[in-house]
């Protein structure tokens, strides 16, 4: 299978080396040092699951060198996919496949708003990694995984494939009854932690020790379910309980990829987390007090972050 993966950051340069360690044809769609020490030495990955070096059929930041896709992996950040899709219209046939990885609530929608419906899946996925120096990605820790399907939650012959294509390259993945439902859930998580990770600074175990911050969490996750609801996803109580659980869990330093970008002065996912919140509460009438209040404090430094875009 011909794969293209765009952006071969933490979560791109894992899940694609992954898928050339198994044989596939992969290029990648890179730019700065990254790529250029990708193109002399490969691209290292060192994992919890076993270190790799593979050297990949092309690199490139040019998309018009890249032929058309039988898949494409999306490993930019959900604030650059409007761009992406624009650049993807130039190699896309109507049989490629495009499936986003991103945290984030509305990623298909941001595709589908210029990329043909038939060419685009609904995705996410778990992991903790980061490039760790130019051409290294290192996969810190997390099992990574890869939840996927049709918008529509069909099961159509092209999941197959695709689900086929990770089993060979073992990696573990999820075809959901309800990929929206996902979606969101992992949405309730990251965006509860993300926010007052970004305007505290500190690690996971840290805020959950604060009674404080605690509640503050809650509340965050209680507004984001209000908005999920009534957008006709059935996020529920469970659903936050499990959240908790996941939060409960992290170990001791545990950073999200978000907060971490934040707290490194970089343009940073807010806008699409709680400051998406808050426009969608805004539309529908529902009340995001803590999600507004975490995103005005935070999109100050946004702001200054993205001077230097
Ligand atoms: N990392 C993690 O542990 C996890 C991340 N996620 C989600 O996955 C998504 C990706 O995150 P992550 O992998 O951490 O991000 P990274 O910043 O590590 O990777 C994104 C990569 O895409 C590159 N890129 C962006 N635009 C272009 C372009 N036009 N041309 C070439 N390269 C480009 C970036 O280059 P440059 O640096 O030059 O901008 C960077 O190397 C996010 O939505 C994140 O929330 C989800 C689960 C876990
Ligand atoms: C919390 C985590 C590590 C789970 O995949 C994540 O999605 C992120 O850091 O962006």
């Amino acid at each position: 299978m011909k794969i293209l993966v765009y952006g071969a950051g933490g979560v791109g340069g894992y899940f694609g080396a992954r898928l050339a360690e198994s044989g596939n044809k992969v290029s990648f769609i890179a730019r700065g040092e990254h790529m250029r020490a990708m193109k002399e030495s490969g691209l290292q990955l060192e994992s919890i699951n076993g270190d790799i070096t593979v050297h990949p059929e092309l690199v490139t930041n040019d998309i018009n060198k890249v032929g058309t896709p039988d898949l494409i992996l999306l490993g930019v950040k959900s604030w650059q996919l409007s761009e992406v899709a624009s650049e993807l219209k130039k190699i896309i046939s109507k049989d490629t496949i495009v499936l986003p990885l991103q945290n984030g609530a509305d990623n298909y929608e941001k595709l589908t708003e210029i990329l043909p419906k038939e060419n685009v899946l609904a995705g996410l996925c778990f992991i903790v990694s980061y490039i760790e120096k130019p051409g290294k990605i290192k996969h810190a820790s997390f099992e990574p995984r890869i939840v996927f399907g049709e918008a529509d939650n069909s099961q159509s012959e092209r999941i197959s494939i695709i689900s086929n294509l990770f089993s060979e390259a073992r990696i573990d993945f999820l075809n959901p009854e309800n990929i929206q439902l996902e979606i969101w859930k992992k949405f309730l998580f990251i965006c509860t932690i993300s926010g007052i990770g970004g305007l505290t600074r500190v690690s996971i175990d840290k805020i959950r020790n604060s009674a404080y911050l605690f509640d503050l969490m809650k509340q965050t996750s209680a507004e984001i379910r209000s908005v999920a609801n009534a957008k006709d996803i059935p996020l529920n109580n469970e659903h936050i309980e499990k959240a908790f659980q996941i939060i409960e869990n992290q170990p001791q330093g545990t950073t999200a990829s978000t907060q971490r970008d934040i707290m490194e002065g970089k343009p940073s996912e807010i806008e699409n987390f709680n400051g998406y919140i808050v426009r969608e509460g805004e539309r529908l009438g529902i009340k995001t007090p803590v999600n507004k209040m975490i995103y005005e404090c935070l999109k100050l430094m946004e702001e200054q972050a993205r001077k230097t875009l």
